[in-house]
């Protein structure tokens, strides 16, 4: 029997503050439940790497996180926040998803400053592109992008902006090797400037690097946890 969930005053993040908290959590989608009865805690500052075959639900799991989806049964919180609060959790949480959320039409140089004001934040956009290699392609239009640019602009634009939980679904799609090592140190850098980190991917020798504690995913279900 896991206990419910309190209902605490929302934290922001500190040491020990649960970052999620999942209870029971079943997500149906169409005909299928695609997250069977999950229970989950990660703490603030944790890593957590998600584990498990095409299908698996890695990447609802983290859509229902970021509050995409919303459980069909069960209850979750971030930082102590409801899930059916979406506009709460939303604040908190950065979703790289397998959609970069990126706008074709602008820029890469625009697109961070974009994300930035949205955010109403700043940072050193120069500095950002030049890390991953783009100061050459930062004023073309992001359509125009390989799948590898992309992916490190979306990379660079999630460690610029700094959120309390970054969700990163395939952090290491479409990159080269150089790209694949710069996405490790983008990530650790992340987690060193406080965020907390669940990445989804295929590849663990690189993801449990940056996030040593693994969960794998089977048919919606957690069916092995190292923690
Ligand atoms: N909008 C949807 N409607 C119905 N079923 C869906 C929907 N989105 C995902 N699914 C199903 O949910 C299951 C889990 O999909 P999900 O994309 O979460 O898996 P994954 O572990 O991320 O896979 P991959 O490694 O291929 O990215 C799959 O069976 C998929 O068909």
């Amino acid at each position: 029997m896991v206990a419910a969930l309190n209902a605490p005053a929302p934290t922001e993040q500190r040491d020990g503050t649960p970052a999620v908290q999942l209870r029971q959590v079943w997500l149906r989608l169409g005909r299928d439940a695609v997250l069977r009865d999950l229970n989950l805690d990660v703490t603030a500052g944790e890593a957590v790497t998600l584990l498990g075959r095409n299908g698996a639900g890695k990447s609802t799991l983290l859509r229902l996180i970021a509050s995409a989806v919303s459980p069909t049964r069960g209850e979750g919180r971030i930082f102590g926040y409801d899930l059916r609060d979406r506009q709460s959790v939303r604040d908190h949480v950065h979703l790289l998803g397998h959609d970069l959320g990126l706008y074709p039409d602008l820029t890469p140089r625009e697109n961070l400053h974009f994300a930035l004001r949205m955010h109403t934040q700043t940072g050193d956009v120069d500095a950002a592109l030049a890390r991953v290699d783009l100061t050459r392609a930062a004023d073309r239009r992001v359509r125009f992008l390989s799948a590898g640019m992309k992916k490190r602009l979306a990379l660079t634009r999630l460690t610029l902006l700094s959120r309390p939980l970054a969700l990163v679904d395939e952090p290491f799609a479409n990159l080269d090797a150089q790209g694949r090592e710069l996405a490790i140190e983008l990530l650790t850098e992340a987690r060193a400037a406080g965020s907390t980190l669940i990445v989804a991917a295929h590849e663990p020798e690189l993801s449990l690097r940056v996030a040593a504690r693994a969960l794998t995913l089977d048919g919606g279900r957690i069916v092995e946890a190292d923690a």
